[in-house]
C-alpha cells in the first residue's frame, strides 16, 4: 500500500536547492545576486560586470571588465553552418524555436563538450554569451528575408546586440535602456527555465542540452513569452481610452492578463517592473509616445482595482522594447540571451555539488488490473 505523501501542485514555495547565486527576498523587496541587490546594479553597473558576478563571484576592476569586452568580441562570430541552418529554418519558426535550434547546433562545435569543470563551464558560457545575439539577430533577419548583419567589434557588447538587430547604430541613451534590460533580466533564482536547466544538468548532460531545455520552457506565455504577448496587447488597444474596456473584457471570459501576477512576488510589485516603469518614461519623455506610457499605467491601475494584481517585469520591458525599435518577435530570445549568464551559473552550482532530481508521484491510477 502506497503512503500518500503531501502533494503541492507548481511546487509551489518547495525548496529545490541550495544557491550562492540569488534569492528572493519579498519582504524586503530586494533581489538578491550574489549579495548586492540587483535594482541597485541594474542603476550602477552593466551588463558586462553582471556576466563577471554571476560566473565569477565578483564585480570585475576596470582592466577585468576589458579583459571580458575583449574575450566576447573574438567570439562574436558564427560557423558558417550555424548560419546556414539558420537560413534553411521556414519562415514561420518562432524566434526561440530558432535560437534553441541554433544553440543546440553549437553543441557539435565544443571540443570539450562533457568536460562538466568550473572553468570550461565558463568558457562556453562566455562563447554562447558571444554568439547569441548573433543567433537572435540573424535568425529574424533570414526569417524576414532581410541579409544578415555582421557583429561590430568597435561597439560595446550591448550596443552591438542592439545594432545587429536593428542594423542602426543606437544613440548612448537607447544603449543605456537595453543594457538595463539585459541585466534586469540576467538571474532570477529559480524560475522554471533556470529549473529545468537544473533539472537536465542532474543527470551530467552538457550545458548545450540544460539551455536548450532552458529555452523550450522559457517560451511560453506563463514565463518569458508574456512580454510578447504584452505588446500585442497594447498594440491591440491602440489608445489609452480602449485598455480599460479590453482588460475588463479578457478578465470577464476568464483569459490572464499577460504581465500581470507572479508566483513569488504575488500580490507585491515586481522591484524589477518598477524600474522598467521609469526606463520607459526616460524612453517616452526623449521619443515620444506618451500615450504607450499613459495606457501602461492605467493597464496596472485596472489589474490593481479588479485582481489586486501587480506587473511583472515582463509588462513595463515589453513597451521598453517597442521604443527601442526590437521586433516583437525578439522580445523573449533578448530575455533568455541575457538569462543564459544566470542559467550557466546555475549549471555550474549544479556540477559542483550535484544528485540526480527524481522525484515521486502519489499514484491515483487503477490496480491489479489484468490483461
Ligand atoms: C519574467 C516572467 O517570466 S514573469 C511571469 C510572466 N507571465 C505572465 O505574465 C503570465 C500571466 N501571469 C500568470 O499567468 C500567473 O500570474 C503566473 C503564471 C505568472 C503565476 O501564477 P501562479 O502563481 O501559478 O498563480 P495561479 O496560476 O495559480 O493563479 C492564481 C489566481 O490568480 C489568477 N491570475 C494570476 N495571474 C493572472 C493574470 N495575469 N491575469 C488574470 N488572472 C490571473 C488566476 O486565474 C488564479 O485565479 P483563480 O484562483 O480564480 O483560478
Ligand atoms: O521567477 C520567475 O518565476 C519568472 C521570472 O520572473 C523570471 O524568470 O525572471
Amino acid at each position: 500500500m502506497q503512503t500518500e505523501k503531501q502533494y503541492i501542485p507548481g511546487l509551489e514555495g518547495v525548496i529545490a536547492c541550495e544557491t550562492n547565486i540569488s534569492y528572493l527576498d519579498v519582504e524586503n523587496e530586494e533581489i538578491v545576486i550574489r549579495g548586492y541587490d540587483l535594482i541597485e546594479l541594474a542603476k550602477n553597473v552593466k551588463y558586462v560586470d553582471i556576466i563577471t558576478l554571476l560566473l565569477d563571484g565578483y564585480l570585475p576592476e576596470n582592466e577585468q571588465r576589458k579583459e571580458l569586452e575583449s574575450q566576447l568580441q573574438k567570439e562574436y562570430q558564427l560557423p558558417e553552418n550555424i548560419l546556414s541552418i539558420l537560413k534553411l529554418l521556414p519562415s514561420k519558426t518562432h524566434s526561440m524555436d530558432a535560437l534553441r535550434t541554433g544553440i543546440s547546433a553549437l553543441a557539435g562545435y565544443e571540443d570539450d563538450l562533457e568536460d562538466r569543470s568550473q572553468n570550461s563551464t565558463r568558457d562556453k558560457a562566455i562563447r554562447l554569451l558571444a554568439k547569441v545575439p548573433n543567433i537572435v539577430a540573424n535568425s529574424y533577419h533570414a526569417k524576414v528575408n532581410q541579409p544578415f548583419i555582421e557583429p561590430r567589434q568597435d561597439l560595446s557588447y550591448s550596443a552591438n546586440f542592439l545594432y545587429m538587430i536593428t542594423g542602426k547604430t543606437p544613440s548612448e541613451s537607447e544603449v543605456e535602456a537595453f543594457d538595463q534590460l539585459l541585466m534586469v533580466y540576467s538571474e532570477h533564482e529559480m524560475p522554471n527555465s533556470t529549473f529545468a536547466a537544473r533539472v537536465i544538468t542532474s543527470t551530467q548532460a552538457d550545458i548545450y542540452g540544460a539551455l536548450t531545455g532552458a529555452v523550450a520552457s522559457l517560451k511560453g506565455t506563463l514565463h518569458g513569452g508574456a512580454n510578447e504577448a504584452v505588446m500585442k496587447m497594447l498594440l491591440e488597444a491602440e489608445t489609452k481610452d480602449k485598455i480599460e474596456p479590453m482588460i475588463l473584457e479578457k478578465l470577464a471570459n476568464k483569459e490572464r492578463i499577460m504581465g500581470f501576477g507572479h508566483r513569488v512576488y504575488m500580490r507585491k510589485m515586481d522591484p524589477r517592473a518598477l524600474l522598467m516603469k521609469e526606463a520607459l518614461l526616460k524612453l517616452v519623455e526623449e521619443k515620444g509616445n506618451r500615450e504607450l506610457y499613459d495606457m501602461c499605467v492605467i493597464g496596472e491601475e485596472v489589474m490593481k482595482r479588479e485582481k489586486g494584481l501587480y506587473p511583472n517585469l515582463d509588462y513595463y520591458a515589453a513597451p521598453v522594447y517597442y521604443l527601442l525599435d526590437i521586433p516583437i518577435d525578439l522580445y523573449t530570445p533578448i530575455f533568455l540571451s541575457s538569462r543564459i549568464v544566470g542559467i550557466s551559473a546555475h549549471v555550474d552550482e549544479q556540477n559542483q555539488n550535484n544528485r540526480l532530481f527524481r522525484p515521486r508521484v502519489n499514484y491515483l491510477g487503477p490496480r491489479n488490473l489484468h490483461p
